[in-house]
């Protein structure tokens, strides 16, 4: 007699996907396409005190606030991480991380080295870092300046300051070289999924297993 197979559910911890890359590797493209591609994962918006980009919404893309709120939100304990990048204030609202693993949600941040390390060192063995690296400087300049979205001399500090964020790919699980957008996609939605399969996270398995177990 054949049974019909059903998927088991078994219980996950939540888990904090970060991706990292200097400005205009892709990162903010790929964090795009994952959201796009798996609705398991949603995005941490962080608050920020440097001024919108065309197109860009308020609650949507940051949360855009003046220096005296990002202070006040620091000082508040409401930040689960924070950095100084280019002159600006960048920082991970608590409340909706915690809201989300809690609730087994997996949760992707566009976040730069320096929040990684603060994610790493608290929430260690929750956390999955992928660096993304341009497939050369001249292309990552091309990108920066084919976004237009930034002046000649922001474009020139962000160029100056990528040997700086690269030097720290090392630090990072997984190291992707940005060539072509589709491949690299693939590629992140691929480490997206193992990384849910390890068993580690997989908190509802010996349940499973010992339930199996009993009826063999
Ligand atoms: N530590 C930290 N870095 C952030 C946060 N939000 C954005 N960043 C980083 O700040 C840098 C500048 O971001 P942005 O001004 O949007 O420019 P982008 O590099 O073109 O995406 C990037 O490296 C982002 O990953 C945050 O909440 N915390
Ligand atoms: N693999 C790729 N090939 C060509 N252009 C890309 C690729 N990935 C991203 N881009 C383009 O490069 C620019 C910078 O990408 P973006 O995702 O904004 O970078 P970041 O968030 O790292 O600053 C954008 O115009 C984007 O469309």
């Amino acid at each position: 007699m054949s049974v019909a197979a059903t998927e088991p559910h078994i219980a996950r911890r939540g888990l904090l996907f970060i991706i990292s890359s200097p400005s205009g590797a892709g990162k903010t493209t790929l964090a795009r396409r994952l959201l796009a591609a798996d609705s398991g994962i949603e995005m941490s918006v962080s608050v920020t005190t440097r001024a919108p980009r065309p197109g860009e919404q308020d609650g949507v893309d940051y949360h855009f606030v003046d220096r005296d709120r990002f202070e006040t939100m620091k000082s508040r304990g409401e930040l689960l991480e924070w950095a100084r990048v280019f002159d600006n204030y960048y920082g991970t609202p608590r409340q909706p991380v915690e809201a989300a693993i809690a609730a087994g949600k997996d949760v992707l941040f566009d976040i730069d080295w320096q929040g990684a390390q603060q994610l790493s060192e608290k929430l260690k063995g929750d956390v999955v870092l992928v660096f993304v690296l341009p497939p050369s400087g001249n292309v990552l300049e091309d990108r920066l300046k084919s976004r237009a979205q930034d002046t000649a001399e922001i474009v020139a500090r962000r160029m100056a300051a990528a040997s700086a964020e690269i030097s720290h790919w090392a630090e990072y699980d997984y190291v992707i070289v940005n060539t072509e957008i589709e491949k690299s996609a693939a590629a992140v939605q691929s480490i997206l999924v193992a990384e849910r399969l390890k068993r580690d996270r997989l908190l509802g398995l010996s349940d499973f297993v010992r339930d199996m177990q009993a009826v063999l």
